[in-house]
């Protein structure tokens, strides 16, 4: 028989006791529970012909908006306070002992002396890495992790961190309370995360917004990509080429976003706050 759990209540893994929660209920966990995950279930394919699932799925997804404003809430809250930062992203899966890891470490470091507060998705790899650079420093060190469907920890060098059930809730964060971004080598979570951002300065949702790619060597076969096979077949254009900035060192990174810091006038935020629907 599967795990009693109902949608209202989703399982909290304790990771102490080997248990889960599912609402105030105390369960052993199966593998199967934290396979289903917050965010497959949102997803989570239902049978057309079938009457009864999707009624049964019309009501669950009408609670789930609850749950999803609830993380919108509390995301704005712990990070309101926020001031100058720059989210990094990076593989979860490079080592300590690794040079990308040393990179990692010292744009963590250049950033939180500049003076900025970096954000990450809070899990090992690039992201530990960057985290701790600006702990050194003792800027402020962000980390917004996700539930994944195997255990997933903050990593040690975060001070203000958040777990989010909801990829799209943790990726608004990544870019509202952001001023830039910066990617370290990385593989598909990496490159979902510098397209997104991509799409939105493209696309003008976001402004004065540099996209920095630091390691040339890494990320030289995509760029050569997007110029002969995506600009020459005409879906992109050469000014959507210079919305990225490809550098090797975490100085030239910094350089680059306190520059367009500058260019960012009072003006600019004003024009926008004041006559927008929330
Ligand atoms: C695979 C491993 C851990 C996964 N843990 C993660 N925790 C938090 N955020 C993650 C994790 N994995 C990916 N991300 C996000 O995607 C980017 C890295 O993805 P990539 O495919 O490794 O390039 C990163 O910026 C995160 O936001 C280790 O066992």
């Amino acid at each position: 028989m599967d795990t009693p759990h109902t949608e209202e209540h989703e399982p909290i893994p304790d990771d102490e006791s080997g248990t889960t929660y599912i609402g105030p209920m105390r369960v052993r966990r199966s593998e199967t529970d934290t396979a289903r995950t917050t965010d497959r279930r949102l997803l989570e394919w239902v049978d057309p012909r079938d009457d009864q699932r999707r009624a049964e799925r019309t009501m669950r997804d009408s609670w789930r908006v609850l749950r999803i404003q609830s993380e919108f809430v509390a995301g704005f809250d712990a990070m309101s306070n926020v001031a100058e930062a720059v989210t990094v992203f990076g593989s979860a899966r490079i080592r300590p002992d690794s040079r990308e890891y040393d990179l990692a470490v010292r744009l963590g470091r250049v950033l939180g002396s500049a003076g900025y507060a970096v954000i990450t998705g809070g899990g090992p790899g690039a992201m530990e890495a960057a985290n701790r650079g600006a702990y050194e420093t003792r800027s402020r060190s962000i980390g917004l992790n996700i539930e994944l469907p195997f255990e997933q920890h903050l990593n040690p060098w975060v001070d203000v961190g958040m777990n989010f059930r909801y990829f799209f809730v943790r990726k608004t964060m990544f870019v509202k309370y952001a001023q830039a971004f910066v990617c370290l080598p990385g593989g598909f979570g990496t490159l979902d995360e510098l397209f997104e951002a991509l799409t939105l300065v493209q696309t003008k949702k976001v402004v004065r917004f540099p996209i920095v790619l630091l390691g040339r060597a890494h990320w030289a076969g995509l760029l050569d990509w997007m110029r002969e096979t995506l600009l020459s077949a005409g879906v992109i254009s050469e000014a959507d080429l210079d919305l990225l900035h490809v550098v090797d060192e975490p100085e030239e990174a910094v350089e680059i976003i306190a520059a367009a810091a500058a260019t960012r006038g009072r003006a600019d935020a004003g024009a926008d706050i004041g006559q927008e629907q929330p």
